[in-house]
């Protein structure tokens, strides 16, 4: 079966995106079959992969959680694109969001993504998940369809209550609905050592979660580079070869890879 890894944080731009499609490419460097679902209506992993007008596509995640949730047969490969670096996207738009307003109070409306991959068998090694930045029907879905969860927090403002919140929730739906659910790792994005508050909020994370959750020691640095490249629809290993966000990326596929 594949190995599903979600990156979630209900922090807005915190680079969830960014580490879906540089782990999914890191990944797919290094052999693997990966798809990327793009969980958010925002679409913004369907644009960062070159998808610039996500509403135009036909097939989304939209349709096949519609069409999971009413029982309608489809192709299993019905929506999936592909990406010339080597990975397959599930793609999402506006949509997705009437389908998450439909989830509420319906029957077993959090386990519409796991059926989803469950149905994908083995097809791929690895299956991430861009979530949206909150814990709404979405967020649950993803959470009770996840192996492994990779949570990034920005170096620049203190994370810690909503991480909190966050843990609160990863640990009930382990309990309830997800048991073998498991926390990867924190993930510090954007950070800046020139500044002392990057160097305080790591004190603090290992401080208060050093103990208890992992937190990756290879920590993904602020560079515009990175900012650049979701306009251009390609991964950093694409767009900045040789620079400090490749190789942070690779080190942390490679610490993915060794999770096996
Ligand atoms: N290492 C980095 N250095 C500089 N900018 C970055 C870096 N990583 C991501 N960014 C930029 O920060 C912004 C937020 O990143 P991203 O979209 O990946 O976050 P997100 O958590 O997925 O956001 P959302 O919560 O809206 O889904 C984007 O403009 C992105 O290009």
């Amino acid at each position: 079966m594949s190995k599903v890894i979600i990156c979630a944080n209900q922090k807005g731009g915190v680079a969830k995106t960014t580490t879906t499609v540089n782990l999914g490419i890191g990944l797919a460097r290094e052999g693997k079959k990966v798809l990327v679902i793009d969980n958010d209506p925002q679409g913004s992993l369907t644009e960062a992969l070159g998808y610039q007008e996500p509403d135009s596509l036909e097939i989304t995640l939209a349709q096949i959680m519609d069409w999971v949730l009413n029982e309608e047969p489809f192709d299993i490969t019905a929506g999936i694109l592909h990406h010339e670096e080597g990975i397959d996207l599930m793609p999402a738009n506006i949509e997705l969001s009437g389908v998450e307003t439909s989830l509420v109070g319906i029957m077993s409306s959090e386990t519409v993504l796991k059926e989803y991959i469950d149905m994908l068998g083995n097809k791929y090694d690895y299956i991430i998940v861009d979530c949206s930045p909150n814990l709404g029907q979405l967020t649950l879905n993803a959470l009770v369809a996840a192996d492994e969860i990779i949570i990034p927090v920005q170096a620049a403002y203190l994370p810690i209550k909503g991480l909190e919140q966050l843990l609160k929730t990863i640990s009930r739906v382990k309990r309830k609905m997800n048991p073998k659910l498991h926390i990867m790792g924190i993930l510090l994005t954007m950070v800046d050592y020139r500044t002392n508050y990057a160097n305080e909020i790591t004190e603090v994370l290992y401080q208060v979660y050093g103990s208890s959750i992992h937190i990756f020691e290879n920590v993904i640095p602020m560079s515009v580079r990175a900012a650049e490249t979701p306009a251009e629809g390609v991964s950093i290993y694409k767009h900045d070869a040789k620079g400090k966000v490749a190789i942070a990326y690779e080190e942390l596929t490679k610490e993915v890879i060794s999770h096996e």
